[in-house]
């Protein structure tokens, strides 16, 4: 079984209505429902039970703690941590503090935006990074994250690029 955490930081709650030209008409439900049935096959076709948990807050202590439960718990973390990408020292070092195994994922590709969405605080404790596929950057994120938590749990080997 692999556990995953998919975290959610401010203004993702307005998925769908927020700037649909930049991040898509996709809400954040519907987001989670195809996230499911994307693990529900994966899950199949992997030879495992993948167990979701959504969250999502506006609030940095909050997605802080959220990332810290995940990581002590083993699971592993999908995060969009929306504006506080590019400041959260808070969140880098909870994701470092906590072991957490974690991909960074933005719907849009931020490195085509303003200046200021190029860097992020995260980036280099995250495992890695996706951007830029609107909802499909979660299902990326999904199908890139099992296989290093299996290998991490020691159920397969080899599958990982570190
Ligand atoms: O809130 C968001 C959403 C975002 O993380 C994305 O998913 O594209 C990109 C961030 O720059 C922005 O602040």
């Amino acid at each position: 079984m692999v556990s995953i955490h998919v975290l959610n930081g401010p203004n993702l709650n307005l998925l769908g209505r927020r700037e649909p030209d930049v991040y898509g008409r996709f809400t954040l439900a519907d987001i989670e429902t195809r996230l499911r049935a994307r693990a529900a096959a994966l899950s199949a076709s992997m030879g495992t039970t993948i167990e979701l948990t959504f969250a999502q807050t506006n609030i940095e202590g909050e997605l802080v703690t959220l990332v810290q439960n995940a990581g002590l718990a083993g699971a592993g973390v999908i995060l969009n941590a929306g504006a506080y990408t590019h400041t959260s020292i808070a969140l880098r070092d909870a994701i470092s503090g906590a072991q957490a195994l974690a991909i960074e994922v933005h719907l849009s590709n931020v490195h085509a935006r303003e200046q200021f969405r190029h860097h992020s605080m995260i980036a280099a404790v995250a495992h890695g990074v996706i951007a830029g596929f609107g909802a499909a950057s979660y299902d990326l994120a999904l199908e890139a994250i099992v296989p290093l938590l299996q290998e991490r749990a020691g159920t397969v080997k080899g599958v990982g690029n570190h």
